[in-house]
C-alpha cells in the first residue's frame, strides 16, 4: 500500500478458477458503501472478460461479519425518495449482475449477514453458513422493506413460500441451524472457512464449466419468464419510498447515535 493511501475496502484474489471477493471493512462489520458496490462491478466485469473464472465467492474480512448491508453512516445521507433509489438501484442492478452470472456463485457466510448482507447472499446460488452466524432481513426494524432485490431472490428460492415469506415479515435473525432447517443455508461450517469451501467444491471441480454454464443457463431462463429484473426494481421502489419515512429515519438515528457513544 502507498504511504498515506487508505486501504481498499474490497480484496480481489484469483486461485485455481476460483475468483475471490472479500468485503475489507472489518471495522464496519463489512458494510457496503460505494466503494465496495464498484467492487462488485468491477468483479462482474472480470468474470465476463476471463473465461478462466469457474466459481465466484463472496465472503467478509473477519470472524464476526459477512456483510451489514448498506453503509448507515454513508447512505443516512440521501433524503429523498429518489436519491435512495439512485443509491438502491445502483447495488440492486449489479447484485442482479452478480445473480445471473454464468459461473457458480458461493456465499461464504464468515459470520452475521444482515439487511443487504443477507441479500447479497440470498443473491447467490448456495450459501455455505459458519455455525455461529446469525442472518436475517432485518430491514424491517428500520422501517424499510429489502432495497436490493433480495426479497424478489428469497421468495424465488424454493423455499417454502411461508418460510421466505416469514423471514421477511419476522425482520430477525435466524442461527444457523434454523436457516438450514427451512433451507436457506445450503451447508453449515464449523472451523476454516477456506476448508468448508474446498470440501464444498471438491466434486463440482471436476465436471466441465460448459456443464455449469448450461445449468445456469436453465436457471436464468426460468427467471427471465418470470420478469425478475423489473420485480427487482419495484421492489427497489418500494424500499425508496419508506426511505423518507419518519420511521427510518428514526431507527437509523438511534442506531448511529448508540454506535457513536
Ligand atoms: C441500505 C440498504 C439496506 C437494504 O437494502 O437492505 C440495508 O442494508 S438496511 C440494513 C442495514 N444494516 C443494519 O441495520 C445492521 C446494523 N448493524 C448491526 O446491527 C450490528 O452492527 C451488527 C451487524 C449486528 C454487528 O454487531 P456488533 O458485532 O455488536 O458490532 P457493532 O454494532 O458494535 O458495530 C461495530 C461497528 O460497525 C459499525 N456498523 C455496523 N453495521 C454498520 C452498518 N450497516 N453501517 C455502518 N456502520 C455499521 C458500527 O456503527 C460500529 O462502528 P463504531 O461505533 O464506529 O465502532
Amino acid at each position: 500500500m502507498n504511504k498515506g493511501m487508505d486501504k481498499l475496502a474490497y480484496k480481489i484474489d484469483y486461485i485455481d478458477g476460483i475468483l475471490t471477493f472479500t468485503i475489507d471493512r472489518e471495522e464496519k462489520r463489512n458494510a457496503v458503501n460505494d466503494e465496495v458496490m464498484n467492487g462488485f462491478k468491477e468483479i462482474v466485469t472480470t468474470i465476463y472478460e476471463n473465461k478462466d473464472v469457474r466459481f465466484l465467492i463472496i465472503t467478509g474480512a473477519g470472524a464476526k461479519a459477512f456483510c451489514s448491508g448498506g453503509d448507515l453512516s454513508e447512505f443516512h445521507k440521501l433524503q429523498t425518495e429518489k436519491d435512495a433509489f439512485g443509491m438502491l438501484s445502483k447495488m440492486g442492478t449489479i447484485l442482479y449482475e452478480i445473480a445471473t452470472l454464468p459461473v457458480p456463485t458461493i456465499a461464504l457466510i464468515n459470520g452475521t449477514a444482515v439487511g443487504g448482507g443477507c441479500e447479497i447472499a440470498t443473491a447467490c446460488d448456495f450459501r455455505l453458513v459458519a455455525k455461529d452466524a446469525k442472518c436475517g432481513f432485518i430491514q424491517g426494524t428500520l422501517g424499510i422493506t429489502s432495497g436490493w432485490g433480495g426479497g424478489t431472490y428469497l421468495l424465488e428460492s424454493g423455499l417454502k413460500q411461508d418460510f421466505a415469506l416469514k423471514m421477511l415479515v419476522d425482520s430477525s435473525t435466524y442461527d444457523a441451524d434454523k436457516l438450514y432447517e427451512i433451507g436457506w443455508a445450503t451447508n453449515i461450517f464449523e472451523g476454516s472457512k477456506e476448508v468448508a469451501l474446498e470440501n464444498f467444491i471438491q466434486h463440482m471441480r471436476k465436471i466441465h464449466p460448459s456443464v455449469h454454464h448450461a445449468y445456469k443457463e436453465i436457471k436464468l431462463r426460468s427467471w427471465k419468464e418470470k420478469n425478475m429484473f423489473e420485480r427487482v426494481m419495484e421492489e427497489i421502489k418500494l424500499c425508496a419510498k419508506l426511505w423518507e419515512s419518519d420511521e427510518h429515519i428514526e431507527a437509523v438515528n438511534r442506531f448511529l447515535n448508540k454506535s457513536n457513544k
